[in-house]
C-alpha cells in the first residue's frame, strides 16, 4: 500500500462556504428522484429487463415518487422500449414525470427525444463531465472547449423542445462535479442557464453529483452552498444533489448538501448504484422521519418494497442497512432486550411520542415486527428477552425468578451450540427440561379426602418404571401431595414459589403452575405443569422440579 500515490483531488470554494453549520436539521422534505431505473440499473451484473423495469417503475409510484429518471434511452433497445411502453400504454400517472438521461453528443440527444415523444410531461437531462481529471484525459481539451459541449448540449435540448409538444424540464450535470473546481462548475452551470433561460413558473434543475466521492462531506456542503449563493437566476433553478458512497458517506454528503441550500435529491432504493452506490434514499428520508419531518415518501410496507427490490435487481440488502437491513432493529444482548421491553411498556402508556432506549425508530411505522425482528436470541440474551420470547409467542409468563434460572439455562446452551435459538427451539427446550416432566417421576392418579382443615391425598405414581401407591396428608392439596412424595421419595426439599396463571392455547384455556423447590442442600430448581385442571398442573409443576432434582443426578430411593 502506497498512500504517497494519493492525495486532494477535490477543490474547495474560492471564498467561506459555511453558514450550512448553524443549522442543525432541514425543516422539510426536498423533491425526490428515483435514479433506481438508470443509475441503479446501469450497475448491475444482469440490467432489468423491460418487465421488471415496469414491476419496478410500478413500485417507485407505490412510494411516493413524483420524478423518476426511467433510464438512459439511448444506451439499449431494453432502455429505449422501456420509455415507449412507459407512454404508449399510458403507464404515467398525472402526478409523475419520468426523466431521461443523456450525453452532450447530438445523436445520443436526437435519439433520447425520439424515446420521449408522445410524453406529456418529462426531464430531459443532459450532462457531461467537467472533472480537471476528465477534462485532461477523456476530452482532452480546455476548460473553454468543455464548457462549450455543455453549452451546445444544453442549446439543442432547447431547440429539440422547441419541436416537441411535450412539457418539458430542463436539467444539466456538471458530471464529476466532486471533482471539479467549484468556480469553473459554477461557470459552465451558469453558462447552460444562460442559454435554457428558465423563469420562477419554468425552472430548470442543476444538478451537482457527487460522482465519485472524494472528499470530507462539509467540502461537498461547502461546493453545494458555493452554488446555491452565485448559480444564475437562483429563484428559476432548483438546486439538485446526487451523491455516491465511494467513501461511505453519501448520506452525511446528502444531509449537508441540503443543509446548504438544494432543494432536490437523486437517490435509489436501498444504495443500488455504480460502486459502491448512489445514496439510499430510504435512509435519507426516514431520517428526516425520526425527526419528525414528513418525508413525503410512503416506506410503511418497506419489507414488500425489499423483496420487489431483491428480486428485480438480484441484489440483497445488508442485514446492518439502515432501516431496511433484517438485523437493524434486532436486539440479542439483555440489557439492550430489558431496556427495549420496559420501553415499550412505557410506550404503551404514553403512545404520543417515541423514545424507546436502542430503537430510532417504531419498527412497525415501516411494516417490521417487534416479536419477529426485535427480540432474538443467543448466549448475549437476558432473562428479560428470554421470558419475552416464551411470553409473547407461547403465553407462559414466568414469575420473576424463574426467568433468571430459564434465561441462564437457555444462553448456557446457545453459547455451546453456538448458535441463535429460534422461538420454537426455546419452547422445545423448555417442554423438555422443566415443563410436565414425567419422568423418573410420574403421577398417574389421585384423590383427596378432606378431614376438618387436613388434606389427605391417594396418589398413584410411577418412579423409576415401577408403580406405587403413597398417601400424605396437608393443611392443603398441594401440601398434602408434597408431604407424600417427601416421605416415599426420602428427600427433604421445600416449596419456595409458587404461582399459576391462565394459558390461552388457540381458543382453549389451561392452567400453568409454576413451584420452586429447594433441595436438602439448599439448591433452587423451578418446574412447570400445565394441565385442564388447576391441582393437577400444580401437582405437575411439584414434579416437574423433583425430576429436574433426579436428572441432575441428585437424589435416592
Ligand atoms: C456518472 C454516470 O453515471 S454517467 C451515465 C453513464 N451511463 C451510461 O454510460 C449508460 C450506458 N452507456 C452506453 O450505452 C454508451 O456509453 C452510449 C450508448 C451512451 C455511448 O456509446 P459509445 O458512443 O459507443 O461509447 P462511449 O460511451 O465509450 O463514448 C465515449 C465518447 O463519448 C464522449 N462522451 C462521454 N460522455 C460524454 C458526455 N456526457 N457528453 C459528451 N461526450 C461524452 C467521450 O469523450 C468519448 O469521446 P471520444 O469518442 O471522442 O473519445
Ligand atoms: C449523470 C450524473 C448525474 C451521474 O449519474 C453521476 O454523476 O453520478
Amino acid at each position: 500500500m502506497d498512500y504517497k500515490k494519493y492525495g486532494k483531488e477535490y477543490y474547495l470554494p474560492p471564498e467561506p462556504c459555511y453558514d450550512w453549520v448553524k443549522k442543525d436539521c432541514v425543516d422539510h422534505a426536498p423533491t425526490w428522484c428515483s435514479v433506481d431505473l438508470r443509475d441503479g440499473n446501469q450497475a448491475l451484473i444482469i440490467p432489468m429487463s423491460l418487465e421488471e423495469k415496469i414491476r419496478y417503475f410500478k413500485t417507485l409510484v407505490q412510494v411516493g415518487f413524483k420524478e423518476i429518471e426511467v433510464g438512459f434511452p439511448a444506451a439499449s433497445e431494453t432502455e429505449y422500449e422501456f420509455c415507449r411502453r412507459l407512454i404508449e400504454d399510458n403507464l404515467i400517472p398525472d402526478d409523475v414525470t419520468i426523466q431521461v438521461l443523456m450525453q452532450a453528443r447530438p445523436h445520443i440527444i436526437r435519439k433520447t427525444f425520439e424515446a420521449i415523444k408522445g410524453a406529456k410531461r418529462a426531464i430531459v437531462h443532459v450532462y457531461n463531465s467537467t472533472s480537471v481529471a476528465q477534462r485532461e484525459q477523456v476530452f482532452k481539451k480546455s476548460k473553454e472547449e468543455v464548457k462549450q459541449i455543455a453549452v451546445d448540449g444544453a442549446k439543442m435540448l432547447k431547440d429539440l423542445a422547441h419541436e416537441s409538444n411535450a412539457d418539458l424540464t430542463f436539467e444539466y450535470s456538471p458530471e464529476s462535479f466532486t471533482g471539479t473546481e467549484p468556480e469553473y462548475a459554477l461557470e459552465v452551470c451558469n453558462a447552460v442557464i444562460d442559454v435554457w433561460e428558465p423563469t420562477p413558473d419554468h425552472k430548470v434543475i442543476i444538478n451537482c453529483p457527487v460522482t465519485v466521492e472524494m472528499s470530507m462531506p462539509h467540502v461537498y456542503a461547502c461546493q453545494i452552498e458555493y452554488m446555491n449563493k452565485h448559480l444564475n437566476r437562483r429563484d428559476s433553478v432548483v438546486l439538485s444533489l446526487h451523491p455516491h458512497n465511494d467513501r461511505g458517506t453519501g448520506i452525511a454528503d446528502t444531509e449537508l448538501g441540503l443543509l446548504a441550500g438544494a432543494d432536490r435529491v437523486e437517490g435509489t432504493l436501498f444504495g443500488n448504484g455504480e460502486r459502491t452506490g448512489n445514496i439510499d434514499l430510504i435512509t435519507v428520508a426516514m431520517n428526516m422521519y425520526v425527526l419528525g419531518i414528513d418525508p413525503k415518501l410512503d416506506f410503511s410496507n418497506l419489507p414488500e418494497i425489499r423483496a420487489v427490490y431483491e428480486d428485480v435487481t438480484r441484489m440483497k440488502v445488508y442485514d446492518r442497512e439502515p432501516y431496511s437491513g433484517d438485523l437493524v432493529f434486532a436486539a440479542f444482548s439483555g440489557s439492550h432486550q430489558d431496556a427495549i421491553a420496559k420501553g415499550f411498556a412505557h410506550h404503551k402508556k404514553h403512545p404520543e411520542h417515541w423514545n424507546v432506549p436502542y430503537l430510532l425508530i417504531d419498527p412497525a411505522d415501516i411494516g417490521r415486527k417487534y416479536e419477529r425482528d426485535v427480540i432474538r436470541i443467543n448466549s448475549q440474551s437476558g432473562k428479560s428477552g428470554i421470558g419475552f420470547v416464551l411470553q409473547q409467542y407461547y403465553g407462559y409468563d414466568l414469575p420473576k425468578q424463574f426467568r433468571q434460572e430459564f434465561g441462564y439455562y437457555i444462553k448456557d446452551i446457545s453459547d455451546h451450540r453456538h448458535a441463535e435459538l429460534m422461538p420454537h427451539e426455546i419452547k422445545d427446550i423448555f417442554d423438555h427440561d422443566f415443563n410436565n416432566l414425567k419422568s423418573p417421576l410420574f403421577v398417574s392418579d389421585y384423590h383427596f379426602i378432606r378431614n376438618n382443615n387436613e388434606y389427605h391425598a391417594y396418589l398413584n405414581v410411577t418412579f423409576k418404571d415401577q408403580q406405587y401407591d403413597i398417601t400424605g396428608k396437608g393443611n392443603g392439596r398441594l401440601d398434602a401431595v408434597a408431604n407424600a412424595l417427601r416421605h416415599f421419595l426420602k428427600i427433604d426439599y421445600d416449596i419456595e414459589d409458587y404461582s399459576e396463571h391462565a394459558l390461552s392455547i388457540g381458543s382453549t384455556s389451561k392452567a400453568c403452575a409454576y413451584i420452586q423447590m429447594t433441595d436438602e442442600d439448599g439448591e433452587h430448581r423451578f418446574g412447570v405443569g400445565v394441565d385442564d385442571d388447576i391441582i393437577l398442573a400444580s401437582i405437575y409443576a411439584l414434579v416437574s422440579a423433583i425430576n429436574r432434582y433426579y436428572r441432575e443426578g441428585k437424589g435416592e430411593k
